[in-house]
């Protein structure tokens, strides 16, 4: 089993192509969601988040608010530490869960969306594939401004929060350009997703070399050590 990380900038569109991922029939897992189940009232990070932003980040039914968490930490360099902090370990955990499930169902790889993975890099070295999907600027910029209706100023602030894109991009084994029309992009991830299955094709070949390799070495250590000194 092998693990692809997906990653890009914010509202880059990279929910847009793990669903796409999904309706080709791949494992995907996305760390926001778990980011949003880790914080439920009654978790542990709920109540570390509370402790330390205080109950003004709450809704009435107890729920984090997260348009108050959210103007709180985007331009607060330490205070976006803290969060982090307090739910990555949490997230990290339920995505080694829910992998190992996938593991159990036959998947044979996984791809995890993984907004912070080049920030962080903690599981950068588990990803035999980094796929970034990019954006230029301008088109990011739009798109967050528009889906989250934000002023230009706040959207500004959440693109900073992160390394730019332009670098996440030079660091990635693949790059989907969504700076277009949806249907160019789409063609992008159809044909990766073909590339991925094909490098299952290689698989077992690599097991079986592998095997191979071993048994020549073990057969040669068996002669050195004790068949040929005995002659
Ligand atoms: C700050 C919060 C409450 C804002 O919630 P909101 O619903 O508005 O945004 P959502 O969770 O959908 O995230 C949208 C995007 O923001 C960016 N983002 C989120 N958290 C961070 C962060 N700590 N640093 C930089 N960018 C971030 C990511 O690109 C993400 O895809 C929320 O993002 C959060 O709890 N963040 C901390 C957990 C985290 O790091 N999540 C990222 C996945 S590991
Ligand atoms: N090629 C495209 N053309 C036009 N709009 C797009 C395109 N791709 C994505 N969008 C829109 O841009 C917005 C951001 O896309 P999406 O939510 O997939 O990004 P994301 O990277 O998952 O965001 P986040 O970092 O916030 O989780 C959405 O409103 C989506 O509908």
């Amino acid at each position: 089993m092998f693990l692809v990380g997906l990653t890009g900038g914010i509202a880059s569109g990279k929910s847009s192509v793990i669903q796409v991922f999904q309706q080709l029939g791949c494992a995907v897992i996305d760390a926001d969601v778990i980011a949003r189940h880790v914080v439920r009232p009654g978790c542990p990070a709920h109540q570390r988040i509370v402790e330390a932003f205080g109950t003004e980040v709450l809704l009435e039914n107890g729920n984090i608010n997260r348009e108050v968490l959210g103007d709180m930490i985007f331009n607060k360099p330490d205070r976006r530490q803290l969060l982090n902090t307090i739910t990555h370990p949490e997230i990290c955990k339920e995505m080694v869960k829910e992998t190992f499930k996938f593991f159990l169902r036959g998947y044979r790889y996984v791809i995890l969306d993984i907004p912070l993975l080049f920030e962080t890099k903690k599981l950068l070295k588990y990803m035999k594939h980094t796929v970034v999907v990019y954006c230029d600027r301008d088109t990011q910029l739009a798109r967050l401004m528009q889906r989250n209706s934000l002023n230009c100023k706040d959207a500004e602030a959440r693109i900073e929060a992160q390394l730019p894109l332009k670098d996440k991009a030079c660091m990635a084994n693949h790059i989907l350009d969504n700076s277009g029309e949806w249907s160019i992009t789409k063609r992008q991830v159809i044909l990766l997703h073909a590339e991925l299955e094909r490098s299952l094709e290689y698989l077992p070949l690599r097991l079986g070399v592998l095997t191979g390799l071993a048994g020549i070495v073990s057969l040669l250590y068996l002669l050195t050590h004790y068949l040929l000194p005995s002659l």
